[in-house]
């Protein structure tokens, strides 16, 4: 399966996907990795990677939709088949959405539907919640609400701070990434037409 990965920063996650794609037995072949942002350090990954890299800077967009139509395109002219968010920071109209339904994969730095939204990891430390972890999930229109393929727990430390979380639900987005990306990439798992989860029986 050809895809794609959206980034906006370091990409620790995308680091953790192409480590995963390179595996012989992976069905992901990492064709493109597209940053809004240029010069950032997910893009040197990528090239050190041997992976064709993209910038779409949203700042030269006068509108979202066109922004989002050039990231279309970029992932048109590469044959993409499946498109990974990892750390990528901008909303996605409805109508990219829409198109590339159940193509679409973030990960969330919580077990959602709790503390949706930006520092999820800070929402949970306030809450003063004993359990936490991360989420991958299909995108949808409403922002952190798609379907769930993968959570990983992660325990809260006495003493922790947003940092010290921040570092161990990275560790756990770091396994839960790759291997939902295989379970989709691989036929395992797809969206249902009743917007959920459907598992395919293995013949
Ligand atoms: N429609 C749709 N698109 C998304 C785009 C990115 C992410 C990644 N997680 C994200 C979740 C939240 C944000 C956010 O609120 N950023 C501040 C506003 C930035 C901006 O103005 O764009 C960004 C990414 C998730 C979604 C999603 O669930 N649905």
């Amino acid at each position: 399966t050809r895809v794609a990965v959206l980034i906006s920063g370091t990409g620790t996650n995308l680091q953790a996907l192409i480590e995963q794609a390179k595996h012989p037995s992976s069905a992901a072949e990492i064709v493109v990795v597209i940053s809004n942002r240029p010069g950032v350090q997910g893009l040197k990954r990528a090239s050190l990677a041997g992976i064709q890299t993209r910038v779409v800077d949203h700042k030269l967009y006068g509108s979202r939709s066109e922004f989002d139509s050039t990231i279309d395109r970029v992932l048109e002219e590469f044959r993409v088949e499946l498109v990974c968010l990892a750390g990528f920071m901008r909303i996605l109209t409805g109508t990219f959405v829409k198109k590339w339904n159940g193509k679409l994969l973030n990960i969330h730095p919580s077990l959602l539907p709790s503390f949706k939204g930006v520092n999820a990891q800070k929402q949970a430390l306030q809450a003063r919640v004993r359990i936490t972890g991360c989420t991958v999930h299909f995108v949808a229109e409403e922002v952190d609400a798609g379907a769930i393929i993968v959570q990983e727990a992660v325990p809260v430390l006495s003493g922790d701070t947003e940092e010290s979380l921040c570092d161990r639900i990275r560790e756990a987005e770091h396994r839960a990434f790759p291997a939902a990306l295989e379970l989709v990439a691989g036929g395992a798992v797809e969206l249902g037409e009743d917007g959920h989860i459907a598992w395919k029986s293995q013949s």
